[in-house]
């Protein structure tokens, strides 16, 4: 089962970045090519009832596994990347997660009006970062369609400050 096998490979790290957060290291995944294509395909399955036009993803690990789902789902990616990187003109929103804060931005022109986003990231805690990434989605007049995580915390309840959005929120493994 998918979720056992994440969880077997999973390693986590006590007080990264900073005291008292224990870091779920999901790196050794990615050692692991057979996981990998299972996990992109996990991903898929679940999202076989919604209707997405878009696959977004969030820098970094959110670029890990979100092209390889959108070439699986077929529709394009967009890269959601922290401030500064993007070269074109951007629209940026700024957030608190686990341990800090951060600002992320897209470009401006990345979706079309109307258009059904999934947002993915590798892992979600507070819900921090991809409340502002559908901040960001909702300001460019495109809807977000759901929200895809390898892992989420549910301790943090992440999925509670989603709540508001409406969306359906799929994990493959929860802790
Ligand atoms: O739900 P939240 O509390 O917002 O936390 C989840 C976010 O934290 C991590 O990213 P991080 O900002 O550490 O950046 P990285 O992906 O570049 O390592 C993770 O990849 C998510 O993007
Ligand atoms: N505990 C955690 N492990 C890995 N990534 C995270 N992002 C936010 N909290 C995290």
């Amino acid at each position: 089962m998918i979720e056992s096998r994440i969880k077997q490979t999973v390693r986590d790290v006590h007080d990264f970045p900073t005291p008292g957060i224990i870091f779920k290291d999901i790196t050794p995944i990615l050692k692991d090519p057979a996981l990998c294509i299972d996990i992109t395909a996990a991903l898929a399955r679940q999202l076989s009832n919604v209707e997405i036009d878009v696959v977004a993803g969030i820098e970094s690990r959110g670029f890990l596994f979100g092209p390889s789902l959108a070439q699986l789902l077929n529709v394009p990616f967009i890269p959601i990347r922290k401030a500064g990187k993007l070269p074109y003109k951007t629209i940026q929103e700024s957030y608190d997660l686990e341990y800090g804060s951060a600002t992320i931005e897209c470009h401006q022109d990345a979706l079309l009006k109307g258009q059904r986003v999934l947002i993915h990231d590798d892992l979600l805690a507070t819900g921090g970062t991809v409340v502002a990434a559908s901040k960001l989605i909702m300001h460019m007049e495109a809807t977000v369609a759901a929200y895809s995580f390898i892992i989420s915390l549910d301790f943090l309840n992440g999925r509670t400050r989603l709540k508001p959005y409406g969306n359906e929120v799929f994990s493959l493994a929860s802790y």
